[in-house]
């Protein structure tokens, strides 16, 4: 296990205060705070060997170059993808879907031909699928959720047909925090020739994903949501899908020869990185990869299942509440939950007054919430540098402002 007094100091922004009162940052799953030694490394990348990647020939553009493919190495190792040409870099887990459900809908797909897709996914894995229902006449089928918050399995094998192409699932839910059983998932599917995307937001930020060992054809997830910078995530895609899918933008860098007759492509990764790419915050994104690393995915699970066990415990001790998901172990790091019929935005204001952050709303997942039967919940998610002092500061605070209602 880590020092969490020694990791917390590498995150100064963990020891303000908010309108006086200590920061007990419990958003983690919108996006988790940074490290110095990422802030460190991209601010040196800047003052020292800041220049365009790929197409300079003077020695910066090099250094740029080098730092900016080390990046995708060291992604490749942390996923362990067999190949760095699986690694493209995005600018998160949104665009990353997006990305293949233009370019897999277009090379792979006809009119009716059929996704599935499930009931706890995030709106940047139903609405892209949705457009391109809209403009290519695919079908969208939905996997059930059971009431204690887990995919309903038996129904999912039901959902083949010969006509369906893709299935495209959360791993971990941004809600609920379930878990789902991606791997048996993937090879259901593949027995049916059907291949499988995993939206990995919510998973590689608290445990080792490994995308050999699920076998998934695609893995997407976003930089800022395990410790590194904004604006930089991945797609991860199977050589050979990556080779048979067609450019999602075009532009410098994706390339062979433009001609106004014709026009060839580099091979993937290049093929679907179109302009500039954010080669700082893919450096970035390494250091924060290298840092995780060093702590050991399996401490950070460790310690967040710790935390996520020794909270339900002690929210459960709240009048009222009412915690969703989370049946027999199912869920890890998030808990969302309603007190009473207090609105989960006057909760989350007032906790945010004692210097509480988590969320409150629909979390981009309104289907969900439909389903579980309520507009909104307060959402507590968990990081690496959290303590059970926070999550007992959550359990005061809540107790504290639901008097008032
Ligand atoms: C499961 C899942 N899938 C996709 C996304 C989108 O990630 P981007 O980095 O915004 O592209 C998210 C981001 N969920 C944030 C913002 S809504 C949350 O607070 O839960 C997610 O949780």
């Amino acid at each position: 296990m880590y020092d969490i007094n020694k990791v917390r100091d590498s995150f100064p922004i963990l020891s303000r205060t908010v309108y006086g009162k200590p920061l007990v940052y419990l958003d983690n799953g919108a996006t988790t705070q940074k490290p110095l030694c990422v802030l460190d490394a991209m601010r040196e990348e800047y003052l020292n060997v800041n220049a365009n990647v790929h197409r300079g020939v003077h020695w910066l553009s090099q250094q740029a170059t080098d730092l900016h493919e080390a990046a995708r190495e060291t992604v490749r190792k942390f996923i362990n993808a067999r190949s760095a040409n699986e690694v493209v870099f995005t600018r998160g887990t949104t665009e990353s879907l997006n990305l293949v459900a233009s370019s897999f809908t277009e090379g792979c797909m006809k009119e009716g031909d059929e996704v599935i897709v499930s009931t706890m996914e995030h709106h940047s894995n139903i609405v892209p699928w949705q457009l391109q229902a809209q403009r290519r006449g695919i079908v969208l089928k939905v996997i059930p959720m059971t009431e204690e918050g887990v995919l309903d399995l038996d129904a999912y094998r039901k959902l083949f047909t010969e006509r369906t192409r893709l299935v495209s699932i959360t791993h971990v839910s941004n809600v609920l925090g379930t878990v789902n059983p991606v791997k048996e998932m993937t090879r259901i599917a593949h027995e049916h020739g059907v291949s499988v995307m995993v939206d990995g937001a919510q998973s590689v930020p608290h445990f080792a994903v490994d995308v050999q060992e699920l076998d998934c054809d695609f893995l997407a997830f976003s930089g800022h949501k395990v410790y590194g910078p904004t604006g930089v995530g991945v797609l991860y895609g199977k050589e050979a899908w990556l080779d048979r899918l067609p450019p999602y933008q075009g532009g410098g860098e994706m390339i062979g020869h433009v001609s106004f007759e014709k026009t060839t492509f580099e091979r993937p990764p290049l093929k679907f990185e179109a302009g500039t790419p954010d080669y700082v915050a893919t450096h970035g994104l390494a250091k924060a990869l290298d840092y995780v690393s060093s702590l050991g995915m399996d401490n950070i699970l460790s310690h967040e299942q710790d935390l996520t066990r020794y909270a339900l415990r002690q929210l459960r001790t709240v009048e009222g509440i009412h915690i969703y998901g989370h049946s027999n172990g199912s869920g890890d790091a998030v808990i969302s939950f309603n007190v009473g019929n207090i609105h989960p935005m006057d909760l989350g204001t007032l906790l945010d007054q004692l210097g509480i952050a988590v969320r409150t709303g629909h979390h981009c997942a309104q289907p969900l919430m439909d389903r579980l039967g309520v507009l909104g919940t307060v959402r507590a998610s968990f990081g690496l540098y959290n303590t059970r002092e926070e999550v007992d500061a959550l359990v005061a605070g809540i107790k504290r402002v639901s008097v008032m209602f």
